[in-house]
């Protein structure tokens, strides 16, 4: 068996969709949550300077999606052919698109500048990415992509609560009932039950 080690903050964000594809794939790993004040010595260890960083071995790898997608094909959750992987990655970039542009407004450190981008965003711009994303899942019986569980529902389930915090709609899946539906798919795996029952992470 590898020496498996995961390094993220405390808190689900980018993180989750990994520790949640390591315990559907059975895979024990060391999780390492590193506290903000311990960061900056950490950092300049690590691949690209941010987390999450997995190691394995002693060799680290950084970068969540391309980490996400390398567990989906160990544990089955790949698509069935190149046409399948390329739509799985089309659509969770479509996420993290979604993600990115309500990251650029959470961030903004300015308080009044970030009231004023939220209004907007929420006027003009989130709206139709929401839509299309509904669309999207309707599509895919209630999945990411393929029509079926692949690791794209991971990344979406694993992000979901933080998006919805950064979105600042508490009851997001009350309007888009698609939504939970994927987080469903996810979380009603039964090694999936026995992580949630002993995580200790935090929603943003
Ligand atoms: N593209 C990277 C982005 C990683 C990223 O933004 N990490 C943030 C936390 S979510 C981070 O490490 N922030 C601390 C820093 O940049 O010093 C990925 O998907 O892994």
């Amino acid at each position: 068996m590898p020496n498996v080690r995961f390094y993220y903050f405390p808190v689900k964000g980018l993180g989750e969709s990994v520790r949640l594809l390591f315990s559907y794939g059975g895979q024990d790993f060391e999780d390492k949550r590193i506290a903000v004040e311990d960061w900056p010595a950490f950092k300049l260890s690590t691949p690209f300077g941010q987390m999450p960083v997995l190691e394995i071995d002693g060799k680290a790898y950084a970068q969540s999606f391309a980490i996400s997608r390398y567990l989906g094909r160990k544990y089955g959750l790949s698509g069935a052919d190149a046409e399948e992987d390329l739509e799985i990655d089309q659509n969770v970039d479509f996420v993290n698109d979604i993600r990115a542009k309500a990251a650029t407004v959470q961030y903004e450190a300015d308080a009044e500048l970030k009231a004023k981008k939220h209004a907007e965003f929420s006027k003009d711009v989130y709206p139709a990415l929401l839509e299309k994303l509904d669309e999207i899942i309707k599509e895919n019986n209630g999945h990411i992509a393929a029509g079926k569980l692949t690791w794209a529902d991971f990344v979406f389930a694993g992000m979901f609560d933080y998006l919805k915090v950064m979105l600042q709609v508490p009851d997001l899946e009350k309007k888009y009932p698609s939504y939970q539906q994927v987080v469903d798919a996810v979380y009603s795996q039964p090694k999936i039950q026995a992580y949630i029952k002993k995580s200790t992470s935090i929603i943003k």
